[in-house]
């Protein structure tokens, strides 16, 4: 938003074009889920899209209910190990969801579906799965995700993200340059500090 000479923000009446795209939109929704893992290696996050372009479900990857953070182990090592136990970012997207069905869906995913994944995948009626990076592209469980997504038909392809970040950032909008009624909690905690 610009200003003209007295003061007053100019307001453009020409759409935004530095939106970000649908495909953006739900890839970085994914990675922000991946924020709250607490896996201190790898941390995913799932983001599940009904065919209208509406998110459906959410998980990253964690300990199961009542299991708590930090009394399971989050090593890879030995007998004890983080797999024994984490439910993957995918598994907990699919029981997360807030409708009937997922037919028909797609899943925006940080790291390839492992086989145990594709299968709840491909159960769920999932059509689509996009993914960032495939690090464990030579493991077996992924070479049987692809396998198992052939056979069922379901499509996959790694996302190229357009911009390299895409920062949050929350003092972004100027609330103070608003005329808002009631105030946003933004602004009151400002006046609280000041
Ligand atoms: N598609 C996947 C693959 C893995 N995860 C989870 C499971 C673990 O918490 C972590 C992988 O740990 P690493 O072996 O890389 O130390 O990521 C998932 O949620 N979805």
């Amino acid at each position: 938003m610009g200003e003209i000479s007295n003061g007053t923000p100019e307001i453009s009446h020409s759409k935004r074009l530095d939106y970000i795209s649908w495909h953006e939109y739900f890839m970085a929704t994914a990675f922000l889920a991946a924020k709250r893992s607490k896996d201190p290696v790898t941390q995913v996050g799932a983001c599940i899209v009904s065919d209208e372009n509406k998110i459906v479900g959410i998980g990253y990857n964690g300990m199961p209910i009542g299991c708590h953070d930090d009394h399971f182990p989050w090593g890879k090592e030995g007998h004890e190990t983080k797999h024994l136990y984490v439910c993957h970012a995918e598994m907990n997207a699919i029981v997360n969801k807030n409708c009937t069905t997922l037919n028909k869906c797609r899943m925006y995913v940080a790291l390839f579906p492992c086989n145990e994944c594709a299968k709840f995948i491909i159960q769920s009626g999932i059509r689509e799965v996009i993914y960032m990076s495939d690090k464990y592209a030579q493991k077996c469980s992924t070479i049987a995700s692809k396998k198992m997504f052939d056979a069922a038909g379901v499509e996959y392809w790694q996302y190229t993200p357009m911009n390299r970040r895409l920062v949050i950032d929350f003092s972004e909008i100027d609330w103070n340059s608003m005329q808002q009624v009631p105030t946003s909690p933004l602004k009151d905690l400002k006046l609280q500090e000041s």
